[in-house]
């Protein structure tokens, strides 16, 4: 956005990348040496994140350089000097690969470490020419670079915490801890996503009520923790039958719901047939009712048609006496 006053709202770092290459600007700034690098370790491997080189020689964006063959990794390790006139002179930088690879004789390197202290790769400038190095500019110029990013992968690593935590509270703050299911919290936003995909799309959708027989017989005669279990047991039935794009929630004691994707009015029966069938298999009674949504039609409208439909169906099955009587019923363990 342009501002009259002459003054552009400052951009934050877009990556690290972005960071390395400030942090060579800052580094460089007034140097003879016309090579930099700064790169970060990873395993064996030093990965050049930015360089900004006179020759062509230098080492290229992402290349992946032996640590151990770098003057950083004797810098790193050994109490050996951050600024020197030739490299040849120093026996600890003098028979490392990257010397001749890179044809370096006056070197400027700083470990790059990050906010827990540990090292985290190295930021180097060089020169094809043994130079008189103002040392004590180089290594103060270094260090500025190396504490912006230090800086940056601090606050980095805090923001990916807190966006993590955030993303866990959400993901929490949706789910129930019984089954894994959504709660009616996932379940309210599935049906908003849901009703947006019908207006934005010829899509149909149905949505099943599903409600556990005789939970309160099962927790009373069996106990609660038989109970928790039938409902784990049903919740693990209803989600083996749906697809990835369905959604399958506990709504609250022994409700549930299913959003299924795509199902259109005249698939109804046989969705909820393949339900019971499954259902029934594993030993589970289950009241269900289905009711289906297309375009222009309101799912919450479907979803209570669905729960009406569900009551009925637990109606007529109290009626025929099948509710408690044909509830699994473990036995109780007596330890
Ligand atoms: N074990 C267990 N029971 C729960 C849970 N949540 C609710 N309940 C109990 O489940 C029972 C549900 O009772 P009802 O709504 O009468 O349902 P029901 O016993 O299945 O009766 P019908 O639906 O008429 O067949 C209540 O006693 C609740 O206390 C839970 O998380 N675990």
């Amino acid at each position: 956005m342009h501002r009259d006053d002459g003054f552009e709202p400052l951009e934050p770092f877009a990556s690290l990348r972005d960071v390395c290459s400030s942090a060579l600007t800052i580094a460089r700034e007034g140097s003879p040496l016309d090579n930099w690098m700064a790169a970060r370790l990873e395993g064996d491997a030093l990965v050049v994140e930015a360089v900004d080189a006179a020759g062509d020689g230098a080492p290229r964006v992402a290349e992946r350089l032996p640590w151990r063959g770098t003057i950083g990794h004797r810098m790193a390790v050994g109490d050996c000097p951050y600024v020197v006139a030739d490299v040849g002179a120093v026996e600890a930088y003098a028979d490392r690969p990257c010397v001749a690879r890179f044809g370096m004789r006056a070197y400027a390197g700083v470990p790059l470490v990050d906010h827990h202290g540990r090292l985290f790769g190295v930021l180097c400038g060089w020169s094809g020419r043994a130079l008189a190095l103002d040392v004590a500019a180089h290594e103060q110029r270094m260090v500025l670079a190396a504490r912006v990013l230090s800086t940056y992968l601090a606050l980095r690593a805090r923001l990916d915490a807190v966006e993590r935590r955030a993303e866990q509270a959400e993901t929490a703050s949706r789910t129930d801890p019984l089954t894994g299911l959504a709660n009616r919290r996932g379940w309210d936003a599935a049906i908003e996503g849901g009703q947006r995909k019908l207006v934005r799309e010829e899509a149909s959708a149905a949505v099943v009520v599903a409600d556990v027989d005789g939970l309160k017989h099962v927790n009373d005669n069996v106990g609660h923790e038989a109970g928790d279990a039938l409902l784990v047991q049903v919740a693990q039935v209803l989600a083996r039958l749906v697809r990835p794009s369905d959604t399958v929630a506990r709504l609250g004691g022994d409700e549930f719901a299913l959003l299924l994707d795509g199902v259109h009015r005249s698939q109804r029966n046989e969705v909820l047939s393949r339900l019971r069938e499954a259902l029934h298999a594993a030993g589970l009674q289950v009241s269900l009712g289905i009711a289906c949504a297309e375009r222009g039609h309101s799912l919450r409208r479907a979803f209570a048609v669905a729960d009406a439909r569900m009551l009925q169906d637990k109606a007529v099955r109290h009626a025929q006496g099948e509710i408690p009587m044909l509830c699994p019923m473990p036995t109780r363990h007596t330890a």
